[in-house]
């Protein structure tokens, strides 16, 4: 694959017939990292508002299928919120505005019309601090199915091993199923809300620093999982560890003061990034 530097500093003008691999306004159009790639989710000219103060500012960027993109950028930058728009999180308080595209397999899901529920079950998130329901291990996966679908009990147990075993957490708890969720350790704990997510069958799985609150040998087995799980879902991932975008994500978008500054294949953002801001960041120099 051909990988060559975009612009994504420069203004943005929405178009819809862009070509694939090519984001509006990125600098004259040219080939972006990742050109050919199948783009699950599209940002185009995506703005946000808290109660009217702007946290993000035209951005733009593809979401490509079955790799995993890290949002990185020091505090405030704008990466949760970010991330929070792409299942509609913000939907749940009244003075949060979203304007522009978020284009999921061809739809906008910032359309009025989207079903949230629908939408929640196809982008399935996992937070920075553990949050398994106070209910069994095996309700923990149920409880968010049934929301969604009428499976018989063999049905559900398939389901239930099925994302447990996805989230490489079968072996460890199989036998205690009826075990209350909250007696796992924190790595546990997220590999079983990971498997909570898996279980309603999304497409993509936004991570918002899910290994901040865990040890290096947790921390370990979940970048393993992320990156068992590239080769079925979207990923992306929010963190403030660049060893660790660096080690599990094929694309990086680098962000300041609410702007997408550089996107592109992670080993050149890492390696030769074109922006002096992604340089200044990436070696330390503030953040
Ligand atoms: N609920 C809120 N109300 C008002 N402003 C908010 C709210 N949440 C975030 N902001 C502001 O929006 C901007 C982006 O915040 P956001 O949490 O997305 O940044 P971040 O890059 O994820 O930061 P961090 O790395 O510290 O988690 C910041 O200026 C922040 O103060």
């Amino acid at each position: 694959m051909t990988m060559t530097h975009m612009d994504a500093n420069s203004p943005a003008h929405g178009s819809h017939t862009m070509p694939p691999g090519m984001i509006p306004g990125a600098g004259a159009d040219r080939p972006i990292a990742g050109a050919g790639l199948p783009e699950k989710i599209s940002i185009r000219n995506l703005d946000f508002f808290y109660d009217g103060y702007r946290a993000l500012k035209d951005v733009s960027m593809p979401l490509y299928d079955r790799q995993v993109t890290a949002f990185i950028g020091p505090s405030g930058c704008g990466k949760s919120t970010l991330l929070r728009i792409l299942n509609r999180m913000y939907d749940l308080y009244p003075k949060q505005v979203a304007t522009g595209e978020v284009m999921l397999d061809g739809v906008n899901i910032l359309s009025p019309k989207q079903d949230l529920n629908l939408l929640r079950a196809r982008v399935g998130m996992v937070f920075q601090k553990p949050t398994p329901f106070p209910m069994s291990i095996y309700d923990n996966i149920a409880f968010g199915v049934k929301l969604y679908e009428k499976l018989s009990r063999t049905e559900m147990d398939e389901r239930v091993e099925f994302s447990l075993r996805r989230a490489a957490l079968w072996e460890e708890v199989k036998d205690k199923l009826r075990q209350n969720g909250m007696s796992l350790s924190g790595g546990q704990q997220q590999r079983l809300c990971i498997a909570r997510a898996i279980a309603v069958k999304p497409s993509v799985l936004l991570l918002d620093e899910p290994t901040s609150a865990l040890d290096p040998i947790s921390t370990a087995k979940c970048e393993e999982l992320v990156d068992e799980l590239r080769s079925d879902y979207c990923i992306a991932i929010v963190t403030h560890n660049m060893q660790q975008a660096a080690r599990i994500s094929n694309f990086t978008a680098f962000m300041y003061l609410g702007e997408l500054i550089e996107f592109g294949n992670t080993e050149e953002i890492f390696t030769n990034p074109t922006k002096d801001k992604t340089s200044e960041y990436i070696t330390g120099r503030f953040g």
